[in-house]
C-alpha cells in the first residue's frame, strides 16, 4: 500500500494556482457579469470560489460552536444519534464509517446531519427522515436548522446565476429544488496520528446538484484537475467554495462537471489539528426526474444519458449504496 498522502507529500505534487474568487456583490450590481464569472469557474473547475457571500456571521458560529461542543462529547453519547442501516441522513455517522466510492480504506472523519423539515402528512416526508437532536448541547437545533435554512436560501440564489449561464430562465431551478432532499454535513476530521491509514476524504464526487461548503480554510482540500492533475483549493478565510455534483452533470451532459475531489491529511506541523468543515448539498426535489437538457445536446457533445432518465431519489439511492452508508 503506498503511504498515507499528506498536503506537503512529494510524491504527489499538487498545482499552486488558486481559482479566482466570484464577489456575490457581483449578484445585485451586475447580474449577467456575475452568472457569466461563476458559470466559467464551474465550466473550467467544477468548483467556484465565492467571496462576501452575505451569510449571517453569528448563524454560522452559532452552528460551528454547537456542532464542535457536539463531537467532544464522549464516544458513547455520540453513538446514541448513529441510525444505523438508514443511509446517514440524519444525525451521527460515527468515525470510520463512509468511505469515498470504491476506496479500500474508511475516511478518517465523523459528521452530523441536518435534513429539511416539513409539515406532518407531507408527500415528501416518505423520503426525508426525522431530524434527531442532541439533548447535550443547548440550542444546537435551532442553531443548526438556522444555517441550514441560510444554505438552502443561498444555494437557490446561485442556482438562479447558473440557470442564466445556462441560458436556462433564471428561475428555472426554483420548482426543481424547492423541497430538495438537501442535506447540511457539520464534519469533524479529528487530528491524524502519523501512522494513520488512508486520508481525511478519499477520492470522490459529490452527488447531489451544487454543495456549498463552509470551513475549507484549513488546508487539505484538493481537486483533480482536468490534466489529471491535483489543485489546492485555498479559499481565503471566510469565502465559500461551491461545487457541481453528479445530478448538474448529469442534467447538463457535463457541460457543467462534477470533479473528483479529496481531503488530503495535513502537513506535520498540522498534524495536532482537528479540521472543521459544514458542506451543504443542496439536492433536487426526490421526485425530480433527472433528464438530459436538450440544449446541452450537440454533434460535439451528444446525449451521454438518452434513455436513461432517472428519478432523483432513486439516483440518490444507487450512490449511497456506493459509498456504504445503506
Ligand atoms: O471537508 C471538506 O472540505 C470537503 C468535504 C467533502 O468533499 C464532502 O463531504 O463531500
Ligand atoms: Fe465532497
Amino acid at each position: 500500500m503506498s503511504s498515507p498522502l499528506t498536503a506537503s507529500s512529494a510524491e504527489d505534487q499538487t498545482k499552486t494556482r488558486a481559482i479566482v474568487p466570484v464577489s456575490m456583490q457581483g449578484y445585485d450590481a451586475d447580474f449577467q457579469a456575475f452568472a457569466d464569472a461563476l458559470g466559467a469557474s464551474f465550466a473550467r473547475y467544477g468548483f467556484a470560489v465565492i467571496s462576501d457571500h452575505g451569510l449571517d456571521q453569528p448563524t454560522i458560529d452559532a452552528a460551528l460552536a454547537d456542532a464542535k461542543a457536539f463531537f467532544a462529547l464522549p464516544e458513547d453519547v455520540k453513538r446514541q444519534y448513529h441510525q444505523p442501516g438508514t443511509g446517514g441522513a440524519r444525525g451521527l455517522t460515527p468515525f470510520g464509517v463512509e468511505a469515498a466510492k470504491g476506496a479500500a480504506a474508511v475516511d478518517l472523519k465523523e459528521f452530523w446531519h441536518v435534513g429539511r423539515e416539513l409539515p406532518e402528512g407531507h408527500p415528501y416526508r416518505q423520503y426525508m427522515r426525522d431530524n434527531v437532536w442532541p439533548t447535550e448541547i443547548e440550542g444546537f437545533q435551532s442553531h443548526l436548522y438556522g444555517m441550514f435554512d441560510a444554505l438552502d436560501q443561498l444555494g437557490r440564489k446561485i442556482l438562479k446565476a447558473i440557470a442564466r449561464y445556462m441560458k436556462l430562465g433564471d428561475d428555472y431551478f426554483e420548482d426543481k429544488v424547492e423541497l430538495g432532499n438537501s442535506v447540511l454535513r457539520m464534519l469533524h476530521y479529528p487530528p491524524v496520528p502519523a501512522d494513520a491509514p488512508g486520508v481525511r476524504a478519499g477520492a470522490h464526487e459529490d452527488i447531489n446538484v451544487i454543495t456549498l461548503l463552509l470551513g475549507a480554510e484549513e488546508a487539505g482540500l484538493q481537486l483533480k484537475d482536468a490534466d489529471g492533475e491535483w489543485l489546492d483549493i485555498a479559499p481565503p478565510p471566510g469565502a465559500l467554495v461551491v461545487n457541481i455534483g453528479d445530478m448538474l452533470q448529469r442534467l447538463t451532459n457535463h457541460v457543467l462537471p462534477s470533479t473528483t475531489h479529496r481531503v488530503v491529511n495535513p502537513a506535520p506541523e498540522r498534524r495536532g489539528f482537528a479540521r472543521y468543515s459544514t458542506p451543504f448539498f443542496l439536492h433536487f426535489n426526490p421526485d425530480f426526474p433527472i433528464e438530459t437538457l436538450p440544449s446541452t445536446i450537440t454533434p460535439e457533445n451528444p446525449d451521454r444519458y438518452a434513455g436513461k432518465t432517472i428519478l432523483a431519489e432513486d439516483f440518490l439511492m444507487e450512490r449511497l449504496k456506493e459509498i456504504r452508508l445503506i
